[in-house]
């Protein structure tokens, strides 16, 4: 995955890929006390930009809030950073990885005394659930396993930790040979994937499940969103979804920055629609790539030169 990767942003710092290591008494790999952002830079025909980075820089700093997480860099430094680490590592496109976490120090609960570190990385990452599924689509199960509720984490931030909801999900689906979860909340409504958001399209209309079924607030969500609108779609984005909606669709898909816009073709061996990539979904996957191979002028500040 990291072929060719030499540089990491570490601290303020470039180091080598092999030099940016932690200790095994970091407070954050013991109870999962880090925010992390999941970022995408794409050679566009206006040359190198990072997808809608404002707002994921944004989310990064919030995400950390909860947690009285102090990251002690300005996002300005953040955003240098990352621009500098994509050009040494002579990118077009990659994925990006910030990550802050309280480090080393005294363990226990109370983080206050561990230093809070700060790292960004990039590399190459294609299809995120396989080359053929943005084309054919995934199989996916609904997992015994239950989205954490906001009330319990919040869900509206990244955090490193409450990722092991995710990992259970997902390693759950694929030990039952599918490609991915779709995740439901503790009222057992659709949340989302793992690590996507979910739309639903039903009689021409798109639904796609609300900040109160305990999801991320996704930020390819949100352009999904505003692309489908664009198009003249109605889009209900604060839809309460349930499971047997998800059989009775007529089209699913995934999105996310590292998913994309990703066609679920069954669900639980459950055919959707003709079981490949509905003609809605073909639509807005379509126009979403082509915004990001050549950016219309309406949608210019989505992207962050490099
Ligand atoms: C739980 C979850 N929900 C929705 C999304 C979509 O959000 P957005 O990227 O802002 O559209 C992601 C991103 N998942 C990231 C991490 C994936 C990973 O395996 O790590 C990503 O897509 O980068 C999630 O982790």
């Amino acid at each position: 995955m990291y072929e060719g990767v030499d540089t990491i942003w570490m601290d303020g710092e470039f180091v080598d890929f092999e030099d940016a290591q932690t200790h095994v008494l970091t407070h954050g790999l013991h109870y999962g006390t880090g925010v992390f952002e999941g970022v995408r830079c794409y050679d566009t025909a206006d040359g190198p930009a990072i997808f809608r980075w404002e707002e994921h820089l944004e989310r990064f700093y919030q995400s950390a809030k909860p947690y009285d997480m102090e990251i002690p860099f300005e996002p300005e430094e953040i955003s240098e950073a990352t621009v500098e680490l994509i050009r040494r590592e002579e990118l077009d496109s990659c994925y990006i990885r910030p990550v802050a976490f309280y480090g080393y120090g005294p363990l226990g609960l109370n983080p206050g005394n561990s230093p809070v570190q700060v790292a960004i990385a990039v590399w190459p990452w294609g299809a995120y659930l396989g080359e053929e599924a943005l084309e054919e689509g995934v199989d996916v199960a609904v997992s015994s396993w239950r989205k954490h509720a906001s009330s319990q984490i919040p869900t509206n931030a990244k955090t490193t930790g409450a990722y092991v909801n995710s990992v259970l999900a997902s390693l759950e689906a694929k030990g039952n040979g599918y490609t991915e979860a779709i995740v439901l909340n503790k009222e057992g409504n659709v949340a989302e994937g793992p690590g996507e958001n979910i739309f639903l399209v039903r009689d021409g209309e798109l639904y796609t499940t609300g900040l109160a079924e305990s999801i991320l607030d996704g930020i390819t969500r949100q352009s999904v969103v505003d692309i489908a609108e664009d198009l003249g779609y109605t889009v209900h984005d604060d839809a309460t979804i349930s499971r047997g909606e998800l059989y009775t669709a007529d089209e699913l898909f995934f999105t996310g920055t590292a998913a994309e816009v990703t066609p679920i073709r069954s669900v639980d061996d459950n055919e959707i629609g003709a079981g490949t990539k509905g003609p809605v979904t073909d639509e807005i996957q379509t126009t979403f790539f082509d915004i990001l191979d050549d950016p219309p002028a309406a949608y210019e500040d989505w992207f962050h030169p490099v």
